[in-house]
Parts: C-alpha cells; structure tokens; sequence
C-alpha cells in the first residue's frame, strides 16, 4: 500500500472534488460517515458517553459530521469547540448548522482551562481537534487540553491523526500530542505510525476508503510503501516441477567466533528453510563438530583460524555471501573482511560484526560490492550514519547512504525499513516477540537465501523482512512473545510461505 505524504493527499482531495463533480462538504460527509459507522459497529448502540472534541478546520468539521450521526442513531453524545481562533473553514461551519437543524443541544465552546470538560475513564472521547493541517506545536490552554484530555483515562479515538502529531517531525519529550488508542484514517496510512518515536501515539489503527482519486493516486510516487501480505504475495517466486538444487543457488554463511557459532547455524538454517539449494557454512575451526552435527544439511568449511576467522579462502564461488554473524572484530577477522570485500564482486548481505567492521573502517564502505543489503539494528545504523536529530533525519541520513555506496539498507525495528535509493519499503509484520537473541541472524539467512534462488537483492531484502516478520507472528501465536526463540522463527518461515497463499485460489505453484 502507498504512503503519501499530506501535499499529496490535500492535492488528492482537490482532483477528486473536481473530477467526481461533488463538494468538499460531500467528501467530509462521506469520510465522517465512514468513521460513525466504524464507531456504530463496535458500540452498537451501547450506552456509553461520547464526548467529541472539535477543532475548527476540517478535522473538526468530521469530528462535527460524526456527532450528528451518533446523536440521530441515540447516542449520548457531547460535543466541544476547542475556540483556539475565531476563524472557522467552511465545511466546519455549514456543519456546524447542522447540529442546530436536527435540534441537538449546541456544542459547548471551550476558551481556557476553566472550560475544559469534566472527563471520566468510562468516557468516549472523539479527538477532532487537528488533523494533517497541524502547522505548529499547540500552545497554551490547548496543549493543557491535550495533556488533560491524555491523563483523563478515558478510551481516546483520534480521527485522521492524534492531534498534534505533525506528519514530518517527531515530538519532543512533553510535547503536547493526544496518545490515541486506536486511530481511524482517510485513504492511506501515514509514515509517523510506522516510526519509532510517533507510533506509540497513533495505538491500533484503521484506513477508510474514502475514495479518493484512484487515478491520480495510482499516479502519484509514494512516500514510502508499507508492505503486506498482498504485496509481499506478487514478490514470490514460484518453483518449477523440474528443476534441481542447482536452480536454487549455493548461500555461503561466514562468520561465528568461540562461543558465537549459534549465530551462523541459525542463519544457516534459515536459509536452507527459505529454500536455497546449497548452503554452506564458512566457520573458525572450533565450530565443526558443533555445525556438522546441529545441521546435517548444511557442508562446512573451516578458517585456520581456530576461535576466529582469520584467512578467509573457500572453493566453489557461492552465488552469494553473507558476513558478519558472531565474527567478532578482532584485528585478523578484520583484514580478512577487507580482504573478501575485495575480492566479493556479486551483491552480499552484511550484518552484525559485518557492520561494526564498516563502521570502524570506514575506507571499507567502498569495498561493498553494489546492491548488497546491509542489516543494521538502531545501534548499528548509528555507528554506520552517525548521531541523527530524529527519524525523519534518520530516514533521510539512510537514504543518502544508499545512494552513495550503491547498496540496500534493512533498518531493523519494530516496523522493519528496507531503504534503496530514495525508496522507503516499510514491513508491517512482526512482534516483540522477536526482541530475542539471534532473531537478526535468521534475517540474514532469509535474505542470502532469497538472493541464491535470484530474487533481485532488494525484492530479497523487502520480501524477506515480510517472511521473518510472519513467521514471528505465527512462532508467537503458538509460543507467545515470551516463550520464543529466534529457532522458533527459523521453524515457521515454511508456514510464512504457505500463509501468502491462504485464502487465495492460486494456491502456491
Ligand atoms: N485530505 C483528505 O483526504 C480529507 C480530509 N478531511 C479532514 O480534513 C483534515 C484537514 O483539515 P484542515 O486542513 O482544515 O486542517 P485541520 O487539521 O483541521 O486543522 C488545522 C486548523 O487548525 C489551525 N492550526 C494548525 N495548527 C494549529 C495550532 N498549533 N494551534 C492552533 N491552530 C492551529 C489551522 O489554521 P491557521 O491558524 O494556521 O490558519 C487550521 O485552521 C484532515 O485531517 C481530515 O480530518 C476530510 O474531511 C475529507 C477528506
Ligand atoms: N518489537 C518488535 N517488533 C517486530 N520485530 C522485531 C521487534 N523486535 C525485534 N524485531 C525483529 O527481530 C530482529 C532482531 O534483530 P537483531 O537486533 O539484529 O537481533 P540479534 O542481533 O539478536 O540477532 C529484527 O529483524 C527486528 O526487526
Ligand atoms: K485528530
């Protein structure tokens, strides 16, 4: 699904107006009409008090469309006009009127603190105070409001956007921004609810279809593209009936370190579990035995270095490497790195030790071969970047660095983003449970698996990050969040291929 930026989706609103012949007033309706009947549905007709505070643009017009359809279908319903300016938009206004046309009592004009409503935890509070029109922090009275309205317990629905959550910018600490349990939207959803520092203050959210502008949407380039399963679906690759191991590429695993094999056996597995035909698994002498026997469908090749990797050599070229794994960084693991980057011409994945190497030795990030992915955790990509002012920077920061080398970033979190370029992919699968040692190191091995079977390195990258996020998603439906591990992830990637295609008639081919 597209994410666009909030130009586009005022841009959006205009065409569809002209092109669909209605009024802007029509479109409020048929937007706010969508957010009661979403609220109509759950309530249904529960006895519970709504309270919906208006701001005066937009925003507060369908917070002033819902309460009129609340209050015709018997809701108990209190509306208030945050009276931060005199100024009103249209559609507020003729909406406005209407609330006196169907005889419900006015709504209460709220002008400092000693307005503010009386507010109780069993409450249904409707937040229409600002949508994506928020062009400066709220101040004063009105960010005393939004504290107020957060502290008072009560279930908190924002329509569009909690208020004062600006669509570019993540709020300081204290900043006055309603924390929504549950956000409805218009159209498409909006990059803050998929960031580290803005999520948290969108809760559980929902897109309406309000159809705009199929055309120009379609048209328009995406701030970013939020993938799940129907576009992680159009990525797979079919196997063919006759085909053999050889059609599925050789994935080398290299990395481990005295006490660190785990690492490399699980993105090993991982690997063999996406589907690679071959894998081998590239270690320091001290890992053979353990390999050769934890994974029996792995081959091995050892260092001669015996607790870490000091001369990297091997024999056949694997169709594609992926480094770093529990490697360490010791001064020998290092040259031998540099001397692999060297001597790598095809696309590689780098992760862990991998990337605390880049980031020492700078002068390596040349080195990487083109279109590899690099698969830094928040504190890796730090080390990486540098120090950024905040996500929007960060994101910004990433994609300069893309273009630069040439390669795929997989920036790890909660919301996974695959950044190439100027491209953003934003994964929307995924739990805390994966907040557990060695979840990273299976990634990994999804990924190299991927890129063998010749899925183009960023599909692998934006593909895999779906697959290890569902396959999270279903190790936690069995185990729950605490009870898994990252082998537990590794042992779903089946069912996370299997899951694309249920509900579906093409079956998997
Ligand atoms: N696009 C769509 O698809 C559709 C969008 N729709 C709805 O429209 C909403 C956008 O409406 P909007 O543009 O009128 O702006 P909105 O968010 O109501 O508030 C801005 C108002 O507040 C003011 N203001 C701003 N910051 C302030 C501050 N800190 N402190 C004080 N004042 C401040 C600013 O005025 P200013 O003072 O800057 O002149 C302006 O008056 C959108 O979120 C959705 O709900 C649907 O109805 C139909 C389809
Ligand atoms: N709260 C979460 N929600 C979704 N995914 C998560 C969450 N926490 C971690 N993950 C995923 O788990 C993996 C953790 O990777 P990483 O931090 O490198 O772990 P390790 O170094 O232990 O292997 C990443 O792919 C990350 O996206
Ligand atoms: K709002």
């Amino acid at each position: 699904m597209k994410i666009f930026t909030v130009q586009q989706l005022a841009e959006a609103d205009k065409v569809t107006i002209e092109k669909q012949g209605i009024t802007s007033e029509e479109l409020m309706e048929r937007a706010a009409g969508l957010v009661f009947k979403e609220i109509h549905a759950r309530l249904n007709n529960e006895s519970v008090p709504i309270k919906i505070i208006c701001g005066i643009g937009n925003n507060g017009g369908d917070g002033l469309v819902v309460g009129r359809l609340l209050i015709e279908h018997g809701y108990y319903v209190s509306i208030y006009v945050v009276n931060f300016t005199k100024e009103r938009s249209r559609d507020f206004l003729s909406n406005y009127n209407k609330i006196k046309e169907i005889g419900a009592p006015w709504p209460t004009l709220l002008k400092g603190a000693e307005d503010f409503p009386e507010l109780h935890p069993k409450d249904f509070v409707i937040d229409a105070i600002f949508g994506i029109g928020l062009n400066r922090p709220p101040e004063g009275w009105v960010a005393d409001l939004i504290h107020y309205i957060n502290a008072s317990g009560a279930f908190i629905l924002s329509i569009d956007m909690p208020s004062g959550l600006f669509s570019t910018k993540t709020p300081e600490p204290g900043d006055a921004v309603i924390k929504a349990n549950y956000t409805l939207t218009f159209q498409a959803p909006k990059l803050v609810y998929y960031l580290p520092k803005t999520a948290e203050f969108v809760g559980n959210y929902q897109v309406l279809n309000i159809g705009l502008d199929y055309e120009y949407l379609a048209a328009a380039p995406a701030e970013a593209q939020l993938i799940d399963k129907e576009e992680a679906k159009n990525l797979y690759i079919p196997r063919k009936n006759f085909s053999h191991k050889g059609d599925y590429g050789h994935s080398m695993i290299i990395g481990g370190s005295y006490g660190k094999i785990g690492s490399i056996s699980l993105s090993a597995k991982a690997a063999l579990r996406t589907g690679a035909g071959l894998v081998t698994i590239y270690s320091p002498e001290c890992g053979y035995e353990i390999l050769q026997s934890i994974l029996p469908e792995a081959m091995v090749i050892i260092d001669e270095g015996e607790k870490e990797l000091k001369n990297i050599q091997f024999e056949p070229e694997p169709d594609v490497i992926c480094f770093g794994m529990g490697a360490g960084i010791s001064a020998a693991t290092v040259k031998t790195f540099e001397s692999l980057l060297k001597k790598t011409k095809s696309p590689m994945v780098i992760d862990a030790d991998g990337l605390n190497m880049l980031s020492n030795n700078k002068g390596f990030l040349k080195l990487i071969p083109k279109n590899s992915v690099l698969t830094p955790h928040p504190k890796e990509l730090e080390r990486l970047l540098g120090e950024w002012k905040d996500d929007f920077d960060k994101l910004a920061k990433a994609k300069e660095f893309t273009n630069k080398y040439e390669v795929i970033l997989v920036i790890k979190d909660a919301h996974s983003i695959t950044v190439s370029g100027d491209n953003l992919y934003i994964n929307n699968t995924g739990n805390p449970g994966m907040a557990t040692a060695g979840a990273g190191d299976v990634l990994a091995g999804v990924i190299t698996s991927l890129i063998s079977q010749k899925y183009e390195p960023l599909i692998a990258a934006v593909f895999a990050t779906y697959l290890h996020g569902k396959a999270g998603d279903i190790a936690a439906s069995k185990l729950s969040y605490q009870g898994m591990i990252a082998g537990d992830i590794v042992d779903n990637i089946g069912a996370a291929f299997l899951d694309l295609f249920k509900n579906d008639d093409r079956g998997m081919e």
